[in-house]
C-alpha cells in the first residue's frame, strides 16, 4: 500500500526524535553543502523546563510565549549577525523534513495521478499575512485572484477559527465553500444531502444547508465573551473576538508583562465553564466547547459531504499556519488521503508533509496549481 510517509519523509528527514543527528541525517547535509562544525547549531534546542505556579505550571505561559514567531524585524532587534545565521541553517535543515511544496511540485502532481484535487485552506496567517490588527487581516489582490482561479478548477473549502460571516467577508468569493468557528460552522449548498442540517440562506438570499454541531453552546458562547471582555478591559492591548461558536482572546499587542496575568484571568474564568475548553493559537487563547469537533472533523465532513471521500479518487490539500491546522493534517496523514502542507517560515514540528514559507509562497502554489491544470486540461473543470 503507498504511504505518503515513507515517500517524502524517510529520504529527507533530518532530526531524529532524541535531538540527535544520524549517520544519513549527516551525510545529507554534507550533500547539501553544509560542513560538519555546524552540525551542533542544526539540533533543536531542548525545551526549557516547566515553572511553578498555575498558568506557570499547566503549561499555559510557555504555550503562549510559543505560539507565534517573532517578525524578521524584532529577529534582527535582538539578535547578532551569527545568530541569524544559526536561525537560517536550522531553518534549512528543518526544510529537509518538511520540503518545500513548490519544489515538490512535480511529485504532488504525479500523485494525484488522475485523482480529483480538492483544496482546503485556512485563512489568517496562509492567505493573509499575520498583522496586529486582526480586523485588518486582508488578502492581496493577487491571492484574491489566485482563490478565485483554484475555485474555478478544484473544490476549494476555507476551514478558518474566525466566524464564518467573518471569513466570508473577509475573502469575498462565493465559488468556495466556508467552515467557521475551527470548523463548528460549515455552510454547503442546498444540492448536497446530509442529515444533520439546518436550513438556511447565504449572502446572496441562495438556500443553502448549515452543519453546526456545537449550537447549544451559543449562549454560554456570548457569556463567556462578555465576562472575558469585562475581565481583560483593563489590560491595554487585549482584544475579545466572538465568534458564535467559538471566542478568542488576543494578547499580540499585550506587553509581555502582563501575558501571565491575561492567562490568569482566562483560567479563573473557565473554571466555571467545565464544558468549555481552551485552545492556543497564534498570540491568542481560544475558548471553545468541549465537544468532539476539530478542522479534521470539518474537513472529513466536507469530503464526505462533497462525495470526494474516496481516497482512490481524491487527493485532499490542506494549507495551514498554526496548531489548530494540525487535526486536519492529522486526519489526510492518518487516513492516506493527502499532503498537509504547514505554512512556517521557523521550523515547527507538525503532522504536515510538506511546507511554505509565507502567504507568498501560498500565493505561488495555488498559482502553480492552475496553471498545471490549464496546461494540462484546458479549461476544463
Ligand atoms: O484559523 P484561522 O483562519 O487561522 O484563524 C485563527 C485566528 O486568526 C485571527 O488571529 C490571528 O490573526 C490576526 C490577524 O493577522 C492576528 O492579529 C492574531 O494575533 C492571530 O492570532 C483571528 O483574529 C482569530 O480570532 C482566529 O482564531
Amino acid at each position: 500500500m503507498h504511504s505518503f510517509e515513507n515517500e517524502i519523509i524517510s529520504e529527507t528527514s533530518v532530526f531524529t526524535m532524541d535531538y540527535s543527528l544520524s549517520t544519513s541525517d549527516k551525510k545529507t547535509l554534507k550533500r547539501l553543502g553544509f560542513h560538519s562544525s555546524v552540525f551542533p547549531l542544526l539540533i533543536p534546542k531542548k525545551k526549557p523546563g516547566k515553572l511553578v505556579d498555575d498558568v506557570r505550571s499547566n503549561g499555559w505561559l510557555e504555550a503562549m510565549r510559543s505560539s507565534s514567531p517573532p517578525c524578521k524585524r524584532m529577529v534582527k532587534d535582538v539578535e547578532d549577525e551569527l545568530a541569524s545565521d544559526e536561525n537560517d541553517l536550522i531553518y534549512y535543515s528543518w526544510k529537509l523534513k518538511y520540503p518545500s511544496a513548490l519544489k515538490s511540485f512535480d511529485h504532488i502532481i504525479n500523485r494525484a495521478n488522475n485523482k480529483k484535487i480538492v483544496v482546503f485552506l485556512d485563512y489568517d496567517g496562509t492567505l493573509s499575512p499575520i498583522v496586529d490588527d486582526p480586523n485588518r487581516a486582508f488578502m492581496s489582490i493577487d491571492m484574491r485572484a489566485a482563490l478565485k482561479s483554484i475555485a474555478k478548477y478544484f473544490p476549494t473549502a476555507i476551514i478558518s477559527g474566525r466566524s464564518r460571516n467573518k471569513v466570508y467577508e473577509l475573502v469575498g468569493l462565493t465559488e468556495l465553500f466556508y467552515a467557521g468557528s475551527h470548523g463548528m460552522d460549515i455552510m454547503f449548498p442546498m444540492s448536497i444531502n446530509h442529515t444533520n442540517y439546518i436550513r438556511s440562506t447565504d449572502k446572496q438570499d441562495k438556500e443553502v444547508n448549515l452543519f453546526q454541531p456545537a449550537r447549544e453552546f451559543i449562549p454560554m458562547i456570548n457569556e463567556v465573551f462578555r465576562t472575558l471582555v469585562n475581565v481583560t478591559k483593563d489590560i491595554r492591548g487585549a482584544f475579545v473576538e466572538n465568534h458564535k461558536f467559538c471566542t478568542s482572546v488576543h494578547y499580540r499587542n499585550v506587553d509581555e508583562m502582563s501575558w501571565a496575568m491575561i492567562a490568569q484571568r482566562v483560567h479563573d474564568v473557565l473554571k466555571d465553564y467545565p464544558r468549555l475548553r481552551l485552545t492556543h493559537g497564534r498570540k491568542v487563547l481560544e475558548v471553545r466547547p468541549i465537544i468532539d469537533w476539530d478542522k479534521g472533523k470539518a474537513v472529513e465532513f466536507l469530503l464526505q459531504s462533497l462525495g470526494l471521500s474516496n481516497s482512490d479518487e481524491v487527493l485532499a490539500i490542506y494549507i495551514g499556519d498554526d496548531r489548530t491546522d494540525e487535526d486536519a493534517f492529522k486526519v489526510l496523514r492518518e487516513g492516506k488521503r493527502g499532503y498537509g502542507i504547514l505554512v512556517s517560515s521557523v521550523p515547527k514540528e507538525s503532522k504536515a508533509f510538506l511546507s511554505l514559507r509565507d502567504t507568498l509562497e501560498v500565493k505561488d502554489f495555488l498559482k502553480s496549481l492552475v496553471s498545471w491544470k490549464e496546461q494540462n486540461y484546458g479549461n476544463d473543470k
